[in-house]
């Protein structure tokens, strides 16, 4: 049969023959609707990609664009399920109704009053300037990032008196400029009031970065929304008694040097003033630096020694008073709250508008440095017995030698300069002041005991 064998080869060898073309055909198929398939998904890819990018990376030279952009994923950000921020303020930032009230607090509701943007309005001076310009009837925004330097819970209850007299205060950070230039964008504010910083003499050794992002990056990225904007506003801001640091001759005067600051803190607000000539030369921005004396009273930092003392004395806890290294007493012009909120609204009250806009410079501009002090230095020992005799309790005192943390023995302030230019004159000696200090104090964390609460 090997015929037929032959010719079952050849039947066998065609049809595989034939199969193996209708392989190849299927193959080629499955082939082309792959390669389809593949094409359609590299192009959904691409475009993916391309859109990514394009959030990502919105046009560098248009910043309305870019700030619109921040801010909105800001805002998608802090109402997400991941917010860390708990603050209703913040949660619409950007969206219609925030910038309305963005709107409504900075209005005046007197004729030819104040827009001023204060920032640090949370904090302890800020408040009570926004409270003051407020009830003036100038229009205050608030802006503040409710660091924890310090209990946020105090930052929040001076938002909530705030609130009562419709201040609004802004959540963020002097270091993000989108929200900065869009804060500008909405509202031609007068005054900026720049009182956020990072504060405190001794942390700067625990925490030097601090102190460069807050009152070095952060001063500078204001700086910079406030020569771009239009109109340029006029800025306030709070510079510290602390640039003196080892100047001996007494008592400090403006014009005395200021080239050895004993701490981190202080160079930090000597280079602010530094940086305040640099903006006032190119731009035409009006600036005034006010140095703050050791500023003490109701709502007050409970980082300060007249506050923690208070607190210690209270849990019967010992308390350090420093002296000097030849065994001095140390000193301080302490200066009540109220007698630095005159010392600001002066400053605001008298600033000159900056020359420049669009950017550039038009002409000269006003530069101006000032002591806000109480021109009494009052040794801390006797700030121990002033608080031992409100609170009615014997502090246990521990004497150390100050230890090198970039204290000064003393401070005295002398304020003609501030006196002559815009009246300033404080009226509270630190026995009233602490007294009101210590009123509020035991109000406001619920202590009964042997406090005598006399006087207002
Ligand atoms: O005048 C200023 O510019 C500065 O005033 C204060 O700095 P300071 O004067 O050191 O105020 P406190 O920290 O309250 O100290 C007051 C006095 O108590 C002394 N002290 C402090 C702490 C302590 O445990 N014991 C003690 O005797 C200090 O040496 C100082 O003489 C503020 O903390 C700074 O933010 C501000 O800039």
């Amino acid at each position: 049969m090997p015929m037929s064998a032959t010719a079952d080869t050849s039947k066998t060898v065609k049809l595989e023959r034939y199969n193996s073309y209708l392989r190849k055909i299927h193959s080629t198929k499955v082939l082309n609707a792959s390669s389809k398939v593949l094409f359609r998904a590299t192009l959904l890819v691409a475009l993916v990609l391309v859109l990514l990018f394009a959030i990502n990376y919105p046009p560098l030279s248009d910043s309305r664009a870019a700030a619109a952009h921040h801010l909105h994923r800001r805002s998608f950000l802090s109402t997400g399920l991941f917010s860390s921020s708990s603050s209703s303020s913040s949660s619409s930032i950007g969206g219609a109704a925030w910038e309305k009230r963005v709107r409504q607090s900075s209005t005046a509701k007197r004729p030819r009053g104040l827009s001023v943007l204060v920032t640090g309005a949370a904090g302890f001076v800020g408040s009570h300037c926004s409270l003051y310009l407020r009830k003036r009837g100038d229009g205050v925004l608030g802006f503040d990032n409710f660091n924890d330097y310090y209990d946020p819970a105090l930052k929040r209850a001076r938002q909530a008196l705030l609130e009562k007299q419709q201040v609004f205060i802004v959540e963020g950070d002097l270091n993000d400029g989108p929200l900065l230039r869009k804060l500008f964008d909405v509202v031609p504010f007068t005054h900026v009031l720049h009182l956020a910083a990072q504060a405190g003499v001794r942390y700067a050794m625990k925490n030097p970065q601090s102190y460069i992002a807050s009152n070095i990056a952060g001063f500078v990225n204001l700086l910079e929304v406030a020569k771009a904007a239009n109109p340029q506003p006029a800025i306030v801001w709070a510079s510290s008694s602390s640039v003196y640091g080892l100047n001996t001759e007494n008592p400090f005067s403006e014009e005395h040097r200021t080239d050895q600051p004993a701490s981190l803190y202080a160079a930090t607000k000597k280079a602010g003033e530094e940086i305040a000539h640099t903006y006032n030369h190119i731009y035409g921005l009006s600036l005034t630096g006010l140095r703050f004396f050791t500023v003490y009273g109701p709502w007050g930092r409970p980082d300060m020694a007249y506050f923690f003392f208070t607190k210690d004395i209270l849990h019967g806890k010992s308390i350090d008073i420093y002296r000097t290294q030849d065994n001095q007493e140390v000193a301080r012009d302490f200066t009540y709250i109220d007698d630095i909120v005159k010392g600001c609204v002066g400053a605001l009250d008298t600033a000159e508008k900056s020359t420049g806009s669009g950017g550039k410079k038009r002409g000269q501009a006003q530069l101006r440095v000032y002591n806000l002090g109480n021109t009494s230095p009052v040794p801390v020992g006797r700030l121990v017995s002033i608080l031992e005799g409100l609170l009615g309790t014997k502090a246990k005192k521990h004497l150390i030698k100050m230890p090198r943390n970039g204290d000064v023995p003393y401070t005295h302030a002398n304020v003609s300069l501030a006196y002559k230019d815009f009246g300033y004159k404080p009226t509270t000696d630190l026995a009233a002041g602490l007294r009101k200090f210590v009123k509020w104090y035991v109000g406001y964390y619920g202590i009964q005991p042997r406090v005598k609460k006399g006087g207002s």
